[in-house]
């Protein structure tokens, strides 16, 4: 992708007026290390090839505003009113990202009211409009040792002119939308139907994904939660398939169009020894196929542990009747049940009659709280989008991007999909700790 600085920016809604309760405290702050101020500038390239072969003065290189408390905000904090919305899939961290939004908005800004909307967006929808929760410390005071998301959460499509009729209903400032790929597009359709209104209303997001499927950040906040309870899973098949003769492990593992949690759960533990992920296909026969593959494993093992992205394999699975789900994304066919079928009838047709464990850990992985790490991570992400929608930005979104939080334009989120290089080290470091070939050609 070709990326030109100004392609950058992040829109903001007019001058900072109001003075920042982080005044003070940011006078003297320099860029350092660990801090970049806020008139400065975060790299998006990180290689010396990489940025000599932009050919263009420092200045000008691909750059992201740096994300962190402001010297003057846009919104006056007294008379600001916010809205919280959590949309798609569940994803640890949510309610620590909402509990984050709130402490920052009270403790610090002093805002005048928080809202939550229930349900995703079709909590801003006309029919719902009188579920809106008002959120305060003490709604969100131990929210954070539960998985979900306090709000509720939903997949489905809403008119954005009925959702931008609520915030207006409500004085709504400052929309935080914390969500994935499908959200942000929502999202953006909110602001441009707040554009043609000529509203003042900022949309803030926050990026959530189990699958670390969406760009320009880091690991995205749950995601190691979520491979961390994966290596539980792989551990279990692990050892049922040692203890069984031609034991065969299966997990399958969620992951639409990206195998992050698979592989990272594959490397965790290294029990894994084959690893299927969407981003790499695979045939089935032949004598460099998964079959002929495992079944020299078992030979020479006596048992095979295979870990199963869900989006993997789809192209050898029958594609008719493939619907989609309330929010236009496809509906997957069943590569874990189809593996343990063929797998159990190549085995057995050679001689190996196997011991199948299979598991399809599913919601399990996604459902729990927070572990520390991620927690931290929200709580910074949070307080980020709170500077962000303070200082009036919009149509933006707050991610760690080389261990530095900034802000980035919504519209980059979903330019494209993270996925795994088949070409990068993450692949390889899976290549290495599996002994797999790197393909399975016909
Ligand atoms: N292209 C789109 N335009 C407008 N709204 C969308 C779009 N795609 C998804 N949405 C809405 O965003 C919400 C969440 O989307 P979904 O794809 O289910 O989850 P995620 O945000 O986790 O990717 C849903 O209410 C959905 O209708
Ligand atoms: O929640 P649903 O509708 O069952 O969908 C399951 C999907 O949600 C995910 O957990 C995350 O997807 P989103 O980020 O789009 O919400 C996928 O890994 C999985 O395929
Ligand atoms: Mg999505």
């Amino acid at each position: 992708m070709t990326l030109e600085l100004d392609d950058l920016r992040v829109r903001t809604l007019g001058e900072c007026r109001y003075d920042s309760p982080f005044a003070e405290m940011l006078a003297s702050k320099r860029t350092s290390p660990h801090y970049v101020h806020e008139d400065d500038r975060v790299l998006v390239d990180d290689t010396v090839s990489v940025l000599l072969g932009r050919g263009v003065p420092i200045d000008r290189l691909p750059s992201l505003e740096a994300a962190g408390p402001r010297r003057k905000v846009y919104f006056d904090p007294a008379t600001t009113n916010v809205g919280i919305v959590t949309c798609g899939g569940l994803c640890p961290g949510l309610n620590d990202v909402i509990r984050g939004i709130v402490q920052e908005l009270t403790e610090h800004y002093h805002v005048a009211h928080i809202y939550g909307f229930r349900n995703g967006y079709a909590g801003l929808t006309e029919q719902h409009r009188e579920r809106v929760v008002e959120l305060d410390l003490h709604a969100v005071r131990d929210i954070n040792n539960d998985g979900g998301t306090i709000l509720g959460s939903s997949r489905g499509d809403q008119d954005p002119g009925e959702m931008v009729d609520t915030l207006v209903g409500l004085g709504i400032d400052v929309l935080f939308v914390i969500g994935g790929d499908g959200s942000m597009r929502g999202a953006m359709k909110l602001t441009k139907e707040i554009d043609s209104r000529g509203l003042d209303i900022a949309v803030v997001g926050v990026p959530k994904t189990i699958d670390n499927d969406l760009p320009f950040t880091d690991q995205s906040f749950g995601f190691q939660t979520a491979f961390a309870q994966a290596t539980e899973f792989i551990a279990s098949v692990f050892v049922e398939s040692q203890a069984a003769e031609n034991g065969v492990g299966i997990v399958k593992l969620m992951g639409r169009h990206s195998g992050f949690i698979a592989c990272y759960a594959a490397l965790s533990n290294n029990d894994a020894d084959f690893v299927l992920i969407p981003e790499v296909p695979f045939v089935l026969d032949g004598p460099n196929g998964v079959l002929a593959r495992v079944e020299d494993h078992v030979r020479r093992h006596g048992q095979v542990v295979l870990v199963v992205a869900e989006g993997a394999g789809q192209e050898l699975l029958e594609e008719e009747g493939r619907t989609t789900d309330a929010s236009g994304n496809t509906k997957l066919g069943d590569i874990g049940l189809f593996l343990k079928q063929k797998l159990t009838e190549h085995l057995t047709a050679v001689g190996l009659p196997p011991t199948v464990r299979y598991l399809d850990p599913s919601y399990a992985i996604r459902s729990v709280a927070a572990n520390a790490y991620d927690s931290v991570y929200c709580v910074r992400l949070a307080h980020a989008a709170v500077h962000a929608g303070m200082a009036g930005r919009t149509d933006t979104v707050v991610v760690r991007w080389r261990r530095r939080f900034v802000h980035i334009p919504m519209s980059l989120i979903t330019s494209h999909r993270n996925q795994v290089d088949p070409d990068g080290d993450l692949w390889m470091s899976v290549l290495e700790a599996t002994g797999q070939p790197a393909s399975f050609s016909a």
